[in-house]
């Protein structure tokens, strides 16, 4: 597996008050990032930073090896990610639409953006709801639409930031084992902001664990997860997991 982002040296200040801190983070191509850690612990801040939508105070992020910033970065780099948040804020309009926003932006031409669109309709399972008006969806089939919105861009990296968390508990296991299928089929690098650890567990190969802005642990989900090291354990023992 090869690296495809790195952090190195980052610190981000509000004023005087350093929010973040990270000496060193690697984003492994085609793994399933997840983060989590307490109200507050910057882990947003570090999905902002991760996706150049804010920059840091000072260090240096790069894609591929190759530096970039959000001062920097082109077009063509910003295209290779997408961002799903937690509210799916669509548009006024249909569903079909919806998904064929970005494309449109692209300037992809109708019979593509038809293929397109279809496609990843069919593949998150809303093909019936095309030509429904987005505001007359239910919380689940707006968070599909969501994400198939950001899908059909293709990405190179996936940003989640608590996409499921105001769905119910059959409707967010049934979204995320077909997110899981989708993201491994494409093999889509996703960085996963979340408070549960169900989902956390179910999704993510690798977990970060961030507390008072800076990563406390990180490894393999399961190593996490089974052995929290001092710092982490009360915060995940909060969770009643068996260690
Ligand atoms: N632009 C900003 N101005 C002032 N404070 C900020 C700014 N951005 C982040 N913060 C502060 O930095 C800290 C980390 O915020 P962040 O949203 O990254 O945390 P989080 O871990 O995502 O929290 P939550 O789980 O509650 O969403 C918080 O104390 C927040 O108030």
């Amino acid at each position: 597996m090869s690296i495809l982002m790195r952090l190195e040296n980052i610190k981000y200040d509000v004023k005087d008050k350093r929010i973040l801190s990270i000496s060193s983070l690697c984003i492994q191509k085609g793994n399933i990032v997840g983060i989590m850690g307490p109200n507050g612990a910057g882990k947003s801040t570090l999905l902002k930073l991760l996706s150049f939508l804010d920059q840091p105070s000072s260090g240096n992020l790069f894609y591929e090896e190759r530096e970039i910033s959000m001062r920097t970065i082109t077009i063509e780099q910003r295209r290779k990610f997408a961002i799903a948040l937690q509210q799916s804020l669509l548009l006024n309009t249909t569903v079909f639409n919806n998904v064929a926003v970005g494309l449109k932006l692209r300037k992809e031409s109708k019979k593509v953006i038809k293929e397109k669109v279809s496609h990843w309709l069919d593949v998150f399972k809303i093909s019936h709801l095309a030509k429904k008006h987005a505001y007359h969806l239910s919380g689940g089939e707006a968070q599909r639409v969501n994400l198939a919105r950001a899908m059909v861009l293709q990405p190179k990296v996936l940003f989640l930031d608590e996409p499921f968390s105001a769905l119910d508990f059959p409707t967010k296991m049934k979204l995320l084992k077909d997110l899981k299928n989708i993201l491994k089929d494409t093999s889509t690098t996703t960085v996963f902001v979340s408070h549960d650890l169900m989902e956390i567990k179910y999704l993510t190969d690798e977990l970060l664990i961030v507390m008072d802005g800076e990563i406390k642990q990180s490894g393999t989900t399961k190593d996490v997860t089974h052995s929290p090291n001092r710092i982490t354990a009360p915060f995940l023992n909060e969770w009643n997991i068996t260690i």
